[in-house]
């Protein structure tokens, strides 16, 4: 059973039509991607999942149960951050989360989550009012952390967390995965879904545009990982002879001065470990990945040309795990 099964799914808001048509199927156990520009239609097919917006046409479930007829039961087994979630600014952080496992008939343990989300023990018991924005943050994904939920569904979680609190966040993702339960989330920054999603949809004017693993993305639209390696002009040839006997490299090609090698971002060791193997010293080497904004103009470039990059499913079967990419790809980008 799907832990999330969107059939047909389209909503209007009078004039603007947020969704069209959405099929998307995210299976029981999976960390689930849901990648898209502002304005795409991210929130509105949350709050579709979370009854609190109806669909014009379509039908929705979240963990085999119809989210319109049975959101009670359903909101039971789910932890949610949703956007712009409202917190009491007069309530403690305690009380926030003793809220919560009421309504989830649950006994949190609220130290214990503030030591998982890297909220101060102390800032437990201070009114919420007076939390920065980046506790508020760790606090409302705390709540969604109550009562084990079944599904995690978190709206870019990690708008206004700092480097280190987006790493803390990636890494409850992967624990709550490991715990057993299906965790989607939506984001507008490609590092953050890529090192802990095992799939993602882009999603793009309100249609779903694809639907695949990171590395299947990028290997579909030919925006992968270029690793580019200097070694001595006389060597180059020899380099890209080595990088070739690496299984996962698609091409190795001297341009100028340098080696370009067309590699899954898994492999760039390998590629060096290679080259230097062959009797070559690399001098330098820097990699250079597609942004979020190449993926996407590939994407929409591949639709308006009819080319098999718009087509869901297949590709490789990576699954990074590039923390400091992913931290890299944050800088400035983050909410
Ligand atoms: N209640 C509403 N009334 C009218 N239009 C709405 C409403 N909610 C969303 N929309 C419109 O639907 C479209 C999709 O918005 P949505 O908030 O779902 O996008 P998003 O992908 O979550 O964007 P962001 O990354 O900016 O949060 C937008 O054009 C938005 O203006």
């Amino acid at each position: 059973m799907p832990a999330i099964e969107l059939d047909g799914v389209t909503k209007r808001f009078d004039d603007v039509t947020a969704l069209r048509g959405v099929d998307m199927t995210v299976e029981d156990g999976d960390v689930f991607g849901f990648l898209g520009p502002n304005g795409a239609g991210k929130t509105t097919t949350i709050d579709i999942l979370l009854d609190f917006v109806r669909p014009t046409a379509g039908s929705a479930e979240v963990l085999g149960l119809d989210a319109r007829e049975e959101s009670e039961t359903i909101r039971e087994r789910l932890g949610v951050l949703p956007e712009g979630y409202d917190l009491y600014d007069r309530l403690t952080g305690r009380h926030h989360l003793e809220f919560v496992g009421e309504a989830k008939r649950a006994d949190p343990d609220p130290e214990a989550i503030a030591d998982r989300v890297g909220l101060d023990r102390e800032d437990l018991d201070r009114k919420v009012g007076g939390y920065s924005r980046g506790m508020a943050q760790r606090l409302a994904l705390g709540m969604a952390l109550v009562g084990e939920p079944d599904l995690l569904i978190l709206d870019e979680p990690s708008s206004g967390l700092d480097p280190n609190g987006a790493r803390l966040m990636r890494q409850i993702v992967r624990e709550e995965n490991e715990r057993g339960a299906t965790v989607f989330f939506s984001s507008h920054i490609l590092g953050q879904v890529e090192s802990v999603c095992d799939r993602v949809a882009i999603l793009q004017d309100g249609e779903v545009i694809a639907v695949d693993t990171v590395g299947g993305l990028r290997g579909a639209t030919d925006t992968g990982t270029r690793l580019v390696v200097s070694v001595d002009p006389d060597d180059a040839d020899a380099a890209a002879e080595a990088a070739h006997e690496v299984p996962a490299v698609e091409g190795a090609t001297v341009e100028g001065d340098d080696l370009v090698v067309a590699v899954d971002s898994d492999a760039k060791m390998s590629v060096l470990t290679a080259i230097e193997d062959a009797g070559i010293a690399v001098d330098d080497f820097e990699t250079e990945e597609a942004s979020l904004e190449d993926l996407f103009a590939a994407y929409t470039d591949a639709e308006t040309d009819a080319t098999p990059a718009a087509t869901a499913g297949g590709g490789s079967d990576t699954d990074a795990d590039g923390d400091a990419k992913a931290d890299d790809a944050e800088g400035g980008a983050d909410r």
